[in-house]
């Protein structure tokens, strides 16, 4: 449900940054002119160039009408009036205050009663600086409530995300940091629940009595582009599997909450992490693959290898591609097989969820049929948003053959054509209170110490061996023998059909 959102002051330290001009000003954007945002909210931009006030605007506007589609030149140019900005070196103790004195000029100008919300979208070396600045320099000590989102990465490994939340809890309770991992903003990712939960005939055999495995594809066609610098240390495991891809695994196996809360949400999905199997090294070598891009043909451009990118090692070890076969030991998964595989220079962009359920118990149709399909029900993540259903029927005419049609719900044909920006349902939440949609830090720690079991096998040369996969291929064949073992094949990615 859509509320308003209360009085407040944004703090945005990274304000000249990427992610401040290409998501976070226009999500903040579509809020307002949705009628989310009213009127009593100012916004203070802080990094170390040099900027006026007015300048500072004319760089959101000029952001918003790159960014957000469709943009009105004088709404934007009210909702830029709102923006501030404070040159101010994070590091440096001193210049905190000056953010508290234009931040108390703020909070009167716009009566935000003192409720300030800081988003840290700079790099990580600063995620502890800032909030303990913050709090010795007397700038959270206000009447009002006090709330900090995080970006990623939270730490590269158990130890690091360990210290990076203890410095971070010294400032701010749990309750009121939001660490951000913008998949939990997709529209579709949000729907698992709502389609599992809301539909009697799926919760019911939502189970290993029914479900035969599951398949979470997140492909991109991209390459590192510019971002090598943090890439090469990063690689797909920590990029995408760590997060992104452990979160859509949680939503779909999660046990359904008692009420719509967001504990209640979160204590049932950090149930699933606490079941899902741990590997050794052996079972590292066995259940996960990673790759890394050679040269290839992208939509007939042929383009360089992984190693051949700017600022990459040339004898780099790092992987663009991981796909792993993950277990949970629970009394709802057991026997079920969850595959996930993510990548980039991959042949298309898309991120699929496939639930492939079980044969019935006799062949009374498909024994003599090439055509029969296991009913399936794939979750369009993106670029199309919708949900479809694979069911075997009968073709006209007199023939004992099996025709497999798709029933589909497609989300980007409905009233509402653009559903919102996962920042922007984020930047909503947040600045409610809601932290349904935000890691919890009991998540983000088992999911590292998964995911550190697996580094420290890639490290020691024990777990799974590097391979490579062609630019505009779907991965390395060895992500195909890892189903083909269980009698398997990975379902490629498919287009919600534009009729329905
Ligand atoms: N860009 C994206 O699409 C995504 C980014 N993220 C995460 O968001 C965060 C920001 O990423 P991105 O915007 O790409 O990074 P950028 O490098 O583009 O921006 C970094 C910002 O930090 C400012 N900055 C750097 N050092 C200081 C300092 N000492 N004091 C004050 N300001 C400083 C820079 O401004 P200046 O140099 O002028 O000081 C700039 O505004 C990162 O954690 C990243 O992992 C996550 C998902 C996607
Ligand atoms: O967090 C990240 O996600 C993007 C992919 O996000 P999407 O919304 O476009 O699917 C990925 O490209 C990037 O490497 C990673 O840091």
């Amino acid at each position: 449900m859509i509320h308003s959102i209360p009085n407040a002051s944004i703090v945005l330290f990274g304000a000249t940054g990427d992610l401040a001009h290409r998501k976070l000003f226009p999500a903040l954007y579509q809020l307002y002119q949705k009628g989310h945002m009213k009127e009593n909210f100012s916004v203070v931009g802080v990094s170390r160039k040099e900027f006026s006030h007015e300048e500072f605007q004319a760089e959101v506007a000029s952001a918003i009408h790159e960014h957000a589609k469709g943009a009105d030149r004088q709404i934007v140019e009210k909702f830029a009036s709102h923006f501030y900005y404070l040159k101010m070196d994070v590091t440096s103790e001193a210049s905190y205050h000056e953010l508290e004195e234009l931040l108390n000029v703020l909070d009167r100008d716009y009566q935000t009663n003192g409720n300030r919300l800081y988003y840290l979208a700079m790099a990580p070396k600063f995620f502890g600086t800032i909030p303990t600045f913050l709090k010795s320099e007397g700038i959270t000590n206000t009447e009002g409530w006090q709330r900090i989102v995080i970006e990623k990465p939270f730490g590269n490994d158990l130890p690091s995300a360990t210290k990076l939340n203890e410095e971070i809890q010294q400032s701010f309770n749990e309750n009121d940091i939001y660490r951000i991992d913008h998949y939990l903003g997709k529209e579709m990712v949000q729907n698992i629940q709502v389609i599992r939960f809301g539909n009697a005939i799926f919760e019911s055999i939502w189970n290993n009595k029914y479900i035969d495995s599951v398949q979470i594809t997140s492909s991109e066609t991209l390459g590192v582009e510019d971002r090598a610098g943090y890439y090469e240390k990063s690689g797909a495991l920590l990029d995408m599997v760590q997060n992104h891809m452990l979160q859509m695994v949680m939503m779909v196996a999660m046990e359904p909450p008692g009420e719509l809360k967001p504990e209640h949400i979160r204590d049932e999905k950090v149930k699933v992490l606490r079941s899902l199997r741990f590997f050794s090294e052996e079972e590292v070598k066995k259940n996960v693959i990673r790759g890394q891009y050679s040269e290839g043909n992208m939509n007939g451009d042929q383009v360089p290898g992984y190693m051949n990118e700017d600022n990459v090692d040339p004898e780099s070890r790092t992987e663009t591609f991981v796909a792993a076969k993950l277990f949970i030991d629970n009394f709802r998964w057991t026997g079920v097989p969850f595959y996930i595989r993510t990548g980039k220079r991959m042949a298309v962009k898309s991120t699929e969820i496939v639930i492939q359920f079980k044969q019935g118990p006799m062949a009374l149709y498909h024994a003599n049929t090439e055509n029969y399909q296991p009913n399936l029900l794939r979750i369009h993540v993106q670029p199309d948003e919708g949900v479809s259903l694979t069911l075997n029927a009968k073709p006209k005419g007199d023939t004992p053959d099996l025709l497999p049609i798709d029933m589909t719900y497609n989300n980007n044909s409905t009233a509402e054509m653009n559903s919102p920006e996962a920042y922007e349902k984020l930047l909503h939440d947040c600045l409610l209170g809601n932290s349904t949609y935000f890691t919890r830090w009991d998540e983000v720690a088992l999911s590292w110490d998964f995911i550190d079991r697996i580094t420290k096998s890639w490290q020691d040369g024990t777990g799974s061996k590097l391979t490579h996969y062609p630019s505009g291929s779907m991965g390395p064949e060895e992500a195909d023998e890892l189903l083909k073992a269980d009698g398997h094949s990975w379902w490629e990615p498919t287009k919600v059909r534009e009729e329905c």
